[in-house]
């Protein structure tokens, strides 16, 4: 079996060095040609799909649309859930990245983008930049809806998404692509490889590059690679 997983072409604030999170940041050109070249790699080697997961940020979104469009699969279902969102930044999303890291030291900044368990500082309640202002979230459970997260808390909304929602798809012999982010993606890597809290401090997820598992029937993955070329 195998599970195809893309994070989003380059969005507008990956440009500008801007903390994202649950910021709905648009699709710059490259990031629209970085997803339109996945599809066409996708396309290369052949890739076709029953079904597609992905959030419901509009970079994400964006960028499964051009790939489907690109293999000519704009017809299969798409499922978006909240649950694949990037981590929520909580009151780092729209800081640029280098200013915090002067403000705050480049090792804190370290431990707030890459470690397992550290937490970001939190929004307030009254945050001009609460999703539960918005109303993409209006109708789910407003206490599960973070003020921000680290890559643990990340984990564990997007594993059940995984387990009750996605896995029994590809157990049904389903192709499936998700499309994500860089966070949200890590946190299914971690799972999926069953790497430790340490380790996962180390991995990077590039934009717009398909990464394919190769998964036994227990969903356990026997192989993985990057379609690079
Ligand atoms: O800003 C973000 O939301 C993420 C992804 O772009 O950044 P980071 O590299 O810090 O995980």
């Amino acid at each position: 079996m195998k599970l195809t997983i893309v994070r989003h072409g380059q969005s507008v604030f990956n440009q500008s060095n801007i903390f994202t999170g649950w910021e709905d940041a648009g699709l710059t050109e490259k990031g629209i040609e970085e997803a339109k070249e996945a599809g066409r790699k996708l396309q290369k080697y052949g890739l076709k799909f029953d079904i597609a997961f992905t959030s419901v940020l509009t970079r994400a979104m964006k960028t499964l649309y051009y790939i489907l469009e690109e293999t000519n699969q704009l017809w299969i279902p798409v499922e978006k859930s909240w649950r694949l969102n990037e981590r929520h930044y909580g009151a780092l999303q729209r800081l640029n990245k280098a200013e915090t890291a002067e403000k705050y030291g480049e090792e804190q900044v370290h431990q707030w983008r890459r470690s397992y368990d550290v937490l970001p500082p939190l929004l307030e309640e009254d945050d001009e930049r609460q999703a539960k202002k918005e109303r993409r979230y209006q109708l789910l459970d407003q206490k599960a809806i973070p003020s921000g997260e680290n890559l643990k808390m990340t984990l564990e909304r997007v594993t059940p998404y995984w387990m009750d929602t996605i896995a029994p798809q590809i157990k049904q012999g389903k192709y499936v692509i998700i499309a994500a982010h860089g966070n949200s993606i890590r946190a299914l890597v971690k799972h999926l490889e069953n790497l430790s809290d340490e380790d996962i401090v180390n991995v990077e997820i590039p934009t717009g590059i398909p990464l394919i598992y190769e998964l036994d029937d227990k969903l356990k993955p026997t192989n993985k690679y990057f379609l690079e070329n």
